[in-house]
């Protein structure tokens, strides 16, 4: 019997790439609730129970009233919403940040998929922390641009309805406490609150984080190659999306684009450093929608099937 997966909120901007991305796949039965019903709690209650696996694309409060609604030991849960992430009961579903975390996401039952922002920087100060190059108590900023669609159906009728009259560059999250934060501290290791400083810039889709470090100060002063290949070397290890860069001294770099990866579920690591100013910008880029968001669901859900 093919497994059978439930798509809840299929109607937004993250369920609809779901569904394209699973479009075609004669390994799964997708069970759907109509557009008009997508908001009762009975029509999701039946098909939440009947799925293998849920994938829940929902506002916060929604993805933790669908997971009440589950009253079996089968069904299996994705939530890409922000509710679970670091929630006891629930894996990180960021597959290559560790070595074993393929394995933990594909023998879980509720796997919590990572936000879009975090995952750049997660993927570059977790190894680095973990290595010893970073301390854990480092004080952290991270910046970076976004798509709109990172803010869901009514961030892309917002910016498609100004058009041209829409802010090329729009800092936001300036009280310090994006919901984010979290996550982005749990994972990276990090013991200090990182500040975070998004942007949303005016086009559709894909990203770029930054994560700038000032190294003067630490102990022992980490070189540019030697961050790198720590970097290097844990990816190395890992089977998945996450690729590292060659260490390169370079004024500028016609690929840093945010777009770059649209599409597609890679995420491109870079190390930029100048020693003599024991300075480092930590760089990855990626899709919102694809490593940010359905391109690592789908991914989760592969893991929990092989298994
Ligand atoms: N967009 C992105 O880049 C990313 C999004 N996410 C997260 O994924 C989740 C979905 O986001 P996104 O797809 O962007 O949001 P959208 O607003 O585009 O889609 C959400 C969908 O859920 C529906 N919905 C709202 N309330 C309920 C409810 N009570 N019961 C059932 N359905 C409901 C909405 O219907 P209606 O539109 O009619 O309200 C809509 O179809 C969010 O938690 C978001 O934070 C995670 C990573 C990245
Ligand atoms: C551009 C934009 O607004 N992006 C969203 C993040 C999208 C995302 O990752 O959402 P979840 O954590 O809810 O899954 C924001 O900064 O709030």
């Amino acid at each position: 019997m093919k497994p059978k997966i439930f798509i809840d909120g299929e109607h937004g901007t993250t369920g609809l790439q779901i569904r394209a991305r699973l479009a075609g796949r004669g390994d799964l039965e997708i069970i759907s609730v109509p557009l008009e019903r997508r908001k009762d709690a009975s029509a999701r209650a039946e098909l939440l129970n009947a799925a293998d696996v849920a994938i829940l694309c929902l506002p916060d409060d929604a993805a933790k009233e669908s997971v009440s609604l589950i009253e079996n030991d089968k069904t299996r849960v994705i939530d890409a919403s922000t509710a679970h992430r670091v929630a006891d009961g629930w894996t990180y579903g960021f597959a290559e940040m560790d070595r074993e975390q393929g394995k933990a996401i594909a023998a879980a039952k509720r796997v919590a998929n990572p936000g879009c922002w975090p995952q750049g920087p997660i993927a570059t100060l977790r190894p680095l922390i973990k290595a010893g190059l970073l301390p854990a108590d480092l004080p952290v900023s991270m910046n970076g641009i976004s798509g709109y669609s990172g803010g869901g159906r009514a961030m892309i009728e917002d910016y498609k309805g100004k058009g041209e009259d829409a802010p090329e560059f729009f800092p936001y999250g300036l009280t310090f406490q994006h919901k984010h934060v979290p996550e982005l501290k749990t994972y990276a290791g990090l013991s200090r609150d990182p500040l975070m400083q998004p942007v949303v810039g005016n086009f559709a889709q894909g990203m770029i984080t930054m994560v700038p470090l000032q190294l003067g100060t630490l102990n022992r002063v980490p070189k540019g190659a030697e961050l790198h290949a720590a970097l290097a070397d844990h990816y190395a290890g890992i089977d998945g999306d996450v690729e590292v860069a060659p260490f390169a001294a370079t004024e500028r770099l016609p690929e840093l684009e945010p777009e770059r990866y649209n599409d597609t579920n890679k995420m491109k690591l870079y190390v930029f450093a100048n020693d003599a100013r024991a300075q480092a910008v930590l760089v990855a880029v990626y899709d919102n929608l694809g490593k940010g968001a359905s391109g690592a669901a789908v991914q989760n859900l592969d893991l929990m099937l092989r298994s």
